[in-house]
């Protein structure tokens, strides 16, 4: 391990003994000097700089994470890795395999002339949240790409984002999207996101009961961090896995989106399930809260997942 990850550690053995200073408030600073090591990262000027993916065991930080991401070097040193080992390791195990890159870091291009852009000043911010492991960045990568790859994506580590449009009803919304890391210790990075989020997917793998149980902590932190108005959609993913792996019935997730007025859908980052559909739903709330249009601030986006879902399990097209 490089003295740089070490340094942590160190301070805390250090100060243990120190008798001005509590283990709570030293394991408090040990924190906000960690944050802070980290906040450096989040700063990068590029969308693909913003996101480090690393390896649970902390040997390396992912080497696919996005296709065609390469961490800065500081953050490879951050995990006391040699950036040029790691860049080689890189080149020779995965870049033949994700040469394309990851497309949409630039907003795709709709083809049809006719729609407009809706508020082309704003690019609405859609946050996904959710337990580490529930899916987040296989599900934005299935959406972005069309593609999944099982197992290929370690934790993330902080945020990432990537733009899309999508069209409802021939306008054109653009939608600014948000990888975050699931893992707790980085939850008060991704606290400073919420704030002028337009849009939530809050995720848990129905798979996994711990998850589905902790939607309520999540639901009580985006209550003390986001907007009033923000649009919360509850996605119950992994939906693709049998009934013997699954621990959360579909009709739990509906009750609990029920008790807190959220649209609520299964989802599949596999199979595709539903996937375009959420994004859809989250762009056509967003346009109908911003309208003056009596017809569509009725848009009730539950109704809409509601009609849509038992219309077509599958990926829907972005006109509608
Ligand atoms: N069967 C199945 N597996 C999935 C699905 N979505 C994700 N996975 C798998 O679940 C694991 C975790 O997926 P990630 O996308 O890395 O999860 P995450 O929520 O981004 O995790 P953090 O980055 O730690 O917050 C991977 O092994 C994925 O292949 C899905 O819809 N179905």
């Amino acid at each position: 391990m490089a003295e740089d990850q070490k340094s942590g550690t160190d301070d805390a053995s250090t100060l243990s003994d120190d008798v001005f200073e509590d283990q709570a408030e030293t394991e408090k600073r040990i924190e906000q000097k960690r944050q802070s090591e980290l906040a450096q990262y989040y700063n990068y000027p590029s969308a693909l700089n913003s996101r480090l993916h690393y390896e649970e065991d902390h040997r390396a930080p992912s080497p696919s994470g996005y296709p065609g991401y390469k961490p800065p070097r500081e953050a490879l040193q951050f995990y006391g890795l040699d950036p040029d080992v790691e860049y080689e390791r890189r080149n020779r195990d995965y870049y033949d395999d994700y040469d394309d890159g990851w497309r949409s870091y630039k907003y795709d291009d709709d083809e049809n002339e006719c729609s407009r852009l809706f508020d082309p000043t704003i690019s609405h911010k859609t946050i996904l949240l959710g337990d580490s492991g529930v899916g987040k960045t296989s599900f934005l990568v299935k959406y972005n790409t069309g593609e999944f790859r099982a197992g290929s994506f370690s934790a993330t580590v902080g945020i990432a984002l990537t733009n899309k449009i999508v069209l409802v009803d021939n306008t054109k919304v653009k939608l600014q999207i948000w990888d975050t890391a699931g893992q707790e210790r980085f939850r008060s990075v991704t606290h400073a996101y919420y704030r002028d989020a337009h849009a939530l997917l809050l995720l848990y793998d129905v798979t996994s009961k711990t998850s589905f149980d902790n939607i309520r902590a999540w639901l009580v932190e985006i209550k003390e961090y986001a907007q009033e108005d923000v649009v919360i959609m509850l996605l119950g993913n992994k939906a693709d896995c049998s009934s013997s792996d699954r621990q959360v019935k579909r009709d739990e997730g509906e009750r609990l989106a029920r008790e807190y007025n959220v649209a609520f859908m299964e989802t599949s980052a596999k199979t595709g399930l539903n996937v375009e559909l959420a994004f859809l739903a989250v762009a056509r709330q967003i346009k109908c809260r911003r309208t003056e249009s009596i017809d569509e601030a009725r848009f009730n986006v539950q109704d809409f997942v509601k009609e849509q879902s038992s219309a077509k399990e599958t990926c829907l097209p972005c006109s509608m």
